[in-house]
Formats: C-alpha cells, sequence, structure tokens
C-alpha cells in the first residue's frame, strides 16, 4: 500500500465498496447504457519496461533508483490520458533514472552530469500535472531521461514571524507545508484540488491556482523571492515585498515548468489561519444571472474566499442539487473580523440579480487555531475525493476529464455558447452523443472569470485516449478563437504546446529562447515543453 503508481493518492483511498456502488448509479443517471466493467491496473512486472540506457555515476549512486516501480511511477502526470494509458498497461517514455536529491549540492551534480552526457533532466514535483509535463516525450535527441524528484528537499528552513514569511524548499507536498507551519501559527493557505499531493516547487514552477476564488489566488502573489539551480548556477531573487527594479526575475522562472532550472527554494507570504467564515448558497434561475451576481462580487471589494458558480449539470452531478440555472456557492473568511456585515453585502448583491439566498451560517473558531473546521472539512470533502472518483469512473470506461480557461466578461458568454457546443458536436461524434458537458467558474476577477468545464461521456475501452483527443484538441481550438487563454491554472506542458505557441506573441518567445540557452546551454531541462523539442 502506498502512492498509487499509475492513478491518483494512495491505494488505501481507492473509491470501493458504497462508494462505487453510488458513483455506479449517478452514471447511469445520465449514460444509461455505459458497460461499466470494471478494469485494474497491471502489475509493473508485466509492463515489460526496457532497461535504463545509462550507467548512474558512482558519486550520484546514493540518491538514484532504477527501479522498474520508480521509473514507471514518475512516467506520467495525473491526467484521463495518463491514468488510462498506465491502467491500460500502454508503456510510453520512462525515465532512465529517477533521482531523489537531498539537497542543492546534489542537484547540481545531477545537472552538471546530465548536461556533460546529454540526458533530459525532468523536474518532479508531486506528478499532479495534467498536460504531459513530467512526461519524458522529449524527442530523439538525447541519450537517456533523468526525472529529479524533490521530494527530499521538503523542509521549511525558516519562519519570520514579524514579517510573517516563511522560506521553504520546494519538494515538500501541501499537507506537509501546512503541518510544518502550524506549530508557527501561519498558513500558506494556498490550496488547489491537487493540494495532498503536489508540491509547491510545482505550484510556482506552473504558476497554479489556488482556492481563493477571488482576490490573489496565484501562487505568483505569494512569493517573495525565489532560488533556482540551472546548469549556468544559482539565481536567487531579492527578498523584498514589492519592487520596481526592472522586470521581475521571479516572473521569469515563475511558470518556467522545469525548462530553466529547478525551482529548490522560495520565501513564501504566510496568511493567518482564518477564524471568522460565513457561507451560503445562491439558486439562480438563469446561469448567465448567477454569472453577473459574480461579476457584481468580483468588484464588490469583498473578495469572498469561495465564489464557485455551477452550471445546473454541474450542481446535479457534484453538489447533487437540482437547480433550473445555476448554484453559486459563496464564502467568506477573515482571520481579523467577523463576516456577518460582509456577508449581508454578498446577499443583497446577489439578490439584485435574481438569485434566491439558501441559509447562512456564521462560524466563529475562537483561537484561530484553524484546526476543527479545516480537519473535517477538507481531507473527506467531495473536492477531495474527486480526483478517486475520476479514477474509479475512468476504470469503468467512463471519460471524465475538465479543461478551463480564462476570458474577459465581455469574451464570456460567447466562449460559453461556442465551446460547450464544440464539446457536445466532439462528445456526438466520438460518444455516439453519450455525454454531458458542465461548466462552473472557479476564479473570478474584476474583468474576467475562468470558466471550468467537465466532460463526462461514454468511453471505449482501448480507444478512450484518442476519444479525448479528439474532443479536447476542438475545444481548445474554440478557446483560442474566442479570446480565452489555452489553460488559467492548469499550465502548459506538453500538451497545451500548439496553443500555447499561437497565444505568445512572436518577439517574446525568441527573447525567452535567448535567456533559455543562456542558462540551459545544453538544452537538457524538459525538453518539449514550452519550446517544442529539439528547439536550441
Ligand atoms: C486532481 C487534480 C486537481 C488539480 N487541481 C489544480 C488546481 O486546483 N490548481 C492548479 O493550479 N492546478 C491543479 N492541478 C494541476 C497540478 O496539480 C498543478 O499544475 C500543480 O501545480 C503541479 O504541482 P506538482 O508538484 O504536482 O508538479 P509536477 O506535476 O511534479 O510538475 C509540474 C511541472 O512543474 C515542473 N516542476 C515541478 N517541480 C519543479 C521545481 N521544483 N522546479 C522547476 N520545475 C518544477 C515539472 O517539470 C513540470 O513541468 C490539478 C491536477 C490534478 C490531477
Amino acid at each position: 500500500m502506498g502512492r498509487s503508481w499509475w492513478g491518483w493518492g494512495l491505494d488505501e483511498e481507492a473509491v470501493q465498496g458504497q462508494e462505487a456502488r453510488e458513483l455506479e448509479r449517478a452514471v447511469r443517471s445520465f449514460l444509461p447504457e455505459a458497460d461499466l466493467t470494471v478494469h485494474d491496473a497491471p502489475a509493473v512486472g508485466s509492463l515489460g519496461l526496457a532497461r535504463p540506457r545509462v550507467v548512474v555515476p558512482e558519486s550520484l549512486a546514493h540518491v538514484c533508483s532504477v527501479a522498474p516501480v520508480e521509473r514507471v511511477a514518475h512516467a506520467r502526470g495525473k491526467a484521463l490520458r495518463d491514468v488510462v494509458r498506465n491502467l491500460e498497461g500502454v508503456v510510453g517514455p520512462v525515465p532512465d533514472v529517477v533521482a531523489f536529491p537531498e539537497g542543492e549540492a546534489d542537484l547540481e551534480r545531477l545537472l552538471d552530469w546530465c548536461s556533460g552526457a546529454n540526458l533530459a533532466v525532468i523536474a518532479y514535483g508531486g506528478g499532479s500535472s495534467v498536460v504531459g509535463g513530467v512526461e519524458p516525450r522529449v524527442g530523439e535527441g538525447f541519450a537517456g531521461v533523468v526525472t529529479v524528484d524533490l521530494s527530499r528537499m521538503r523542509r521549511v528552513l525558516e519562519v519570520d514571524a514579524v514579517s510573517g514569511a516563511a522560506s521553504v524548499q520546494a519538494g515538500v507536498l501541501g499537507p506537509d507545508l501546512e503541518g510544518q507551519l502550524r506549530p508557527h501559527g501561519w498558513s500558506l493557505r494556498h490550496f488547489p484540488q491537487s493540494f495532498e499531493f503536489s508540491s509547491l516547487g510545482g505550484w510556482l514552477a506552473t504558476r497554479a491556482g489556488g482556492h481563493f476564488a477571488t482576490g490573489p489566488t496565484r501562487i505568483d502573489a505569494m512569493v517573495e523571492s525565489l532560488r533556482v539551480v540551472t546548469p549556468a548556477g544559482v539565481a536567487e531573487s531579492a527578498r523584498v515585498p514589492s519592487s520596481g527594479a526592472g522586470p521581475s526575475p521571479d516572473g521569469v522562472f515563475l511558470g518556467s515548468e522545469g525548462t530553466l532550472g529547478v525551482i529548490t527554494q522560495a520565501w513564501m507570504q504566510l496568511r493567518e489561519r482564518p477564524r471568522w467564515r460565513s457561507q451560503t448558497s445562491v439558486v439562480f434561475d438563469r446561469f448567465f444571472d448567477g454569472v453577473a451576481a459574480v461579476r457584481a462580487l468580483a468588484r464588490s471589494g469583498l473578495e469572498p474566499a469561495n465564489c464557485r458558480l455551477l452550471d445546473a449539470a454541474e450542481a446535479l452531478i457534484n453538489a447533487g442539487t437540482s437547480v433550473r440555472g445555476g448554484l453559486l456557492v459563496v464564502g467568506l473568511e477573515s482571520a481579523d473580523h467577523p463576516q456577518e456585515a460582509a456577508m449581508e453585502r454578498v446577499v443583497a448583491l446577489c439578490a439584485d440579480h435574481g438569485g434566491r439566498v439558501g441559509r447562512v451560517r456564521h462560524s466563529d473558531e475562537a483561537g484561530g487555531g484553524g484546526g476543527r473546521e479545516e480537519r473535517s472539512a477538507r481531507w473527506r470533502s467531495a473536492f477531495v475525493r474527486m480526483p478517486y472518483q475520476r479514477d474509479a469512473l475512468v476504470r469503468r470506461s467512463v471519460l471524465v476529464e475538465t479543461f478551463e480557461t480564462a476570458c474577459t466578461w465581455g469574451a464570456l458568454e460567447g466562449l460559453h455558447a461556442r465551446v460547450v457546443a464544440a464539446a457536445q458536436e466532439a462528445i456526438g461524434q466520438v460518444c455516439g452523443g453519450q455525454g454531458v458537458v458542465t461548466c462552473r467558474l472557479t476564479h473570478a476577477y474584476r474583468d474576467g472569470a475562468a470558466p471550468y468545464f467537465g466532460v463526462y461521456a461514454q468511453g471505449r475501452w482501448g480507444s478512450m485516449v484518442e476519444q479525448w483527443d479528439e474532443i479536447k484538441a476542438r475545444v481548445s481550438s474554440a478557446i483560442a478563437e474566442c479570446g480565452g487563454t489555452i489553460t488559467h491554472h492548469h499550465a502548459v506542458g506538453r500538451d497545451h504546446m500548439r496553443w500555447y505557441a499561437g497565444e505568445r506573441p512572436g518577439v517574446f518567445a525568441a527573447g525567452m529562447g535567448a535567456l533559455k540557452r543562456e542558462v540551459d546551454p545544453a538544452g537538457v531541462l524538459n525538453p518539449g515543453v514550452l519550446w517544442p523539442a529539439g528547439a536550441g
């Protein structure tokens, strides 16, 4: 038992028993003819892995593994197409070596070895990439691939309680980080859905979006300074709360997805644990009335921590609630003051847009320890179970996957209509029409929002990757044509390269390419991500 090599999380947390039966019942309600035969993951020993193509130097042997289970477990991320290929026993590119550096000295030696021996290097945090970011599809030109797993670099090194910041090693996973900060009375309060099995370094390298639906939610907003080991040397930015000194060095490395260096440490701004919370839900007869209410909330200055608008299908599937247009879940939190007055304002704004507000709940966690409510709510919540349930559905040949974007408020209605139509048309063609497309707004800004779409469709075991790739290609093109970004928070990786290349300005791409050649002269860092494999 332990981490699943083929899917999300821990083997012992996999969906079974009553939860599995309920899931199957739910699927039958919208895919009545689905064949829900359960497919088991093959044993690693039966996969027939090729032998590693490289020999690890003796000086690095103590931090390197060539064990088959490590190599396959690090070969893919956690998207639908990763899980399906693992379950089918389809072996693709696999790292030759998985390295676990204990510190920067090991890392520097690893980068020297790989640069000198023409080995591609893939930085690996929690491996929760959903865009092929950790998959060694690096092209033909390399003698091998070394995946560098940062999990042994996982300590909070220093807490500056006066400034409210901490220096943290990049390999720490979410729960471990919060556990180390708790005795100091602080929290990073960055909770992506992948929180349990994703790392600080991964969040920084992909510019992850956290759970705050409004206000500063992207990890970028919480960074004071970064320390990055590159093949050309170490880059460490000045630790200041804000600076106007030229372009930001952190801006270059944030979102660099392992292509410019390995992020080893960061000074991160911390937050007090919230003490006062208020929450409610609001029902709308029309989805776009809910959209208008979210827009008003995003501009109100109230900065609700939670402000998720689910369309009717999403509300039914993921919240078990039947509504005509939309269900808005709103939550306010503060470490500083009660939220009753702010919630009254939320209620008024929602009512202005035709929302029917449900029961309002206020809570006061005296002492501000953040323990009770977080402990009870977080781990067993539907939000956290969702990836396990996704895997359970995939094992039963259900195509379950999400995609997301962000666009201006002005573009939202047109984009929504076009993307949903593109998804439904694709489902019609590749899944025989058996499927549902859902939408929720996950993040809202003064000028726009991040719509997050879900697809639940009838898959065909053996063809599910091709089915999904066809749907994904069509919706990605529709997003690009309607003024959306190819990703709001799932990163570029290898799978979004085609659309990312069209989105970034050519002059910017050329300038970044020059920087890449400077910091990674051998071109070994995550080839195929942000730049096509082989671009030098
Ligand atoms: C179920 C599920 C839910 C998700 N929910 C969210 C969400 O709410 N918000 C969100 O933003 N994303 C989400 N994601 C996507 C994913 O979790 C994020 O991209 C996350 O930031 C990746 O972190 P990681 O540590 O797992 O990185 P990995 O998957 O290990 O790596 C991702 C990329 O970052 C690079 N990288 C990793 N560590 C470093 C480092 N130290 N230095 C340099 N490069 C590095 C890798 O080479 C790779 O290109 C979700 C994914 C899943 C499967």
